[in-house]
């Protein structure tokens, strides 16, 4: 029967390498190298070594020289490793290649990142999501799963022409079973967002403007949408918390509702599979009226987060939606000169600590004046005949003062532009 197997739950100890081939970029590596370590470790698998390796040019069988490869495996082999993690993203022959050469498991970053999110997903469309991207992952690379069969039941050299045969047919039977399960997955999918697009339209129809919260992986997107709405969503100091996406209504302070998403994290190199996977949870971003972009101020990485945030975004075509962007995790700097040359490479952001709450008000403010234009104040001159317009007020906009005038109620309030539209001929200030 087709699985898609969980490798790294059965390998303790690995070897973490990156190959690559321009030297000028070895800080950028070196700082994807230790990435891979956190996302390694988030696992649970020990990191014995991390290891750059550096390639002239990129080679067609193990991305390195053959006599790179062979200490790499060396040097696996003397820390007693039982897998070798790369952090470049192979192409199944390449991996097949390696596990060949090495005679231990070996992965690479999309598996990590593709295991780490079948970890955390837990509502019916991010599991199915999960599902179906490691099952496109797993389908070229069947042959390296069965690979054993071949090996195991050969009886020696010579012998290997009727278990090659096994292995070779149990792959067709699989290669099948796992088809259909893929357009099995699709066809749930389809379904489940159905649902969620009835519910986005309904959301729509209410006209109630929505933020989605969005930035890398660790930021503190979850903390701040707690902080914002008493919300009580899982805050992890550990890599992809989040993989669902949660809606909380606000008022801001003018009275304006606002709908707030917290969305799954991003990370460098995030897999195409997974974005094209998590498209439609992502897709929250795209929808909304506005993103606020949290970066974690106390990383060294600050800047490469921002700029993977937004190259996200780009490709999720949401890269022309206006932007708040927040510096999160102030309280954690104790060094204002730090904080003082962040407000300069980062103009127009506002400092926070979804922490601690310092910075909420200047926040909720900051997304008014980007609702400002969706609302205005008005005052109303309602005769009596008219006692249902008092009600929508109270309802679908902010009442701030009414007052009586002969048989007539004066009525002040922030109107939403659909609201103020339908009652314009009550308005006395217009
Ligand atoms: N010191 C400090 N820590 C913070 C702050 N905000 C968040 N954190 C911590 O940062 C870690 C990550 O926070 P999350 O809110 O889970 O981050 P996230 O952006 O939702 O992460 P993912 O869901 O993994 O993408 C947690 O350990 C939080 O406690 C802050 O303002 N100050
Ligand atoms: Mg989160």
């Amino acid at each position: 029967m087709f699985e898609v197997r969980d490798k790294p739950e059965m390998v303790e100890r690995a070897l973490l390498v990156r190959i690559c081939a321009d030297r000028r970029e070895e800080e950028e590596d070196a700082s994807l190298l230790e990435e891979l370590g956190e996302l390694v470790s988030t696992l649970g698998i020990g990191v014995a070594e991390s290891l750059l390796v550096f390639t002239r040019s990129l080679h067609k069988k193990y991305l390195c020289g053959t006599g790179k490869a062979a200490e790499v495996v060396e040097l696996a082999r003397a820390h007693e490793c039982d897998c070798i993690v790369f952090d470049n993203m192979f192409l199944p022959s390449q991996q097949r290649n390696w596990e060949e050469l090495a005679d231990m498991c070996v992965i690479d970053r999309e598996e990590v990142i593709l295991d780490i999110f079948s970890k955390r997903a837990q509502t019916r469309e991010a599991r199915l999501q999960v599902d179906l991207a490691r099952m496109q992952y797993s389908l070229p690379r069947l042959t390296r799963m069965w690979g054993h069969l071949d090996r195991e039941g050969g009886g020696g050299k010579g012998g290997g022409g009727a278990s090659r045969g096994m292995g070779e047919q149990q792959i067709e039977v699989d290669r099948r079973l796992a088809r259909t399960r893929i357009d099995q997955c699709k066809r749930e999918l389809a379904e489940v967002r159905k649902q969620r697009d009835t519910r986005r339209k309904e959301r729509e129809k209410q006209s109630t403007p929505c933020a989605a919260i969005a930035g890398y992986t660790n930021a503190g997107k979850s903390t701040l949408l707690n902080q914002i709405s008493g919300a009580d969503i899982m805050a992890k100091d550990m890599l992809f918390a989040t993989l669902d996406t949660t809606t909380r209504a606000i008022e801001l302070p003018d009275g304006q509702p606002l709908l707030l998403t917290d969305t799954v994290g991003f990370v460098r190199n995030l897999p195409h599979r997974l974005v094209e996977a998590f498209k439609a949870t992502l897709e929250e971003s795209v929808l909304a009226d506005f993103i606020i972009h949290v970066l974690d101020a106390s990383s060294p990485e600050i800047e490469k987060f921002y700029k993977t945030t937004m190259e996200v975004l780009e490709e999720l075509g949401a890269g022309d939606k206006p932007v708040i962007t927040v510096l999160n995790k102030i309280d954690a700097l104790n060094d204002p000169v730090k904080l003082a040359g962040l407000e300069v490479s980062f103009p127009n952001t506002i400092s926070v600590s979804a922490k601690t709450g310092e910075g909420m008000d200047t926040l909720m403010a900051r997304c008014s004046e980007m609702l400002a234009d969706r609302v205005t104040t008005r005052t109303y001159r309602i005769p009596q005949s008219r006692g249902d317009i008092p009600g929508l007020l109270h309802r679908d906009a902010k009442v701030l003062s009414t007052e009586y005038e002969g048989n007539d109620m004066l009525l002040t309030a922030i109107v939403p532009a659909a609201i103020a539209g339908k009652i314009a001929e009550f308005c006395v200030d217009a």
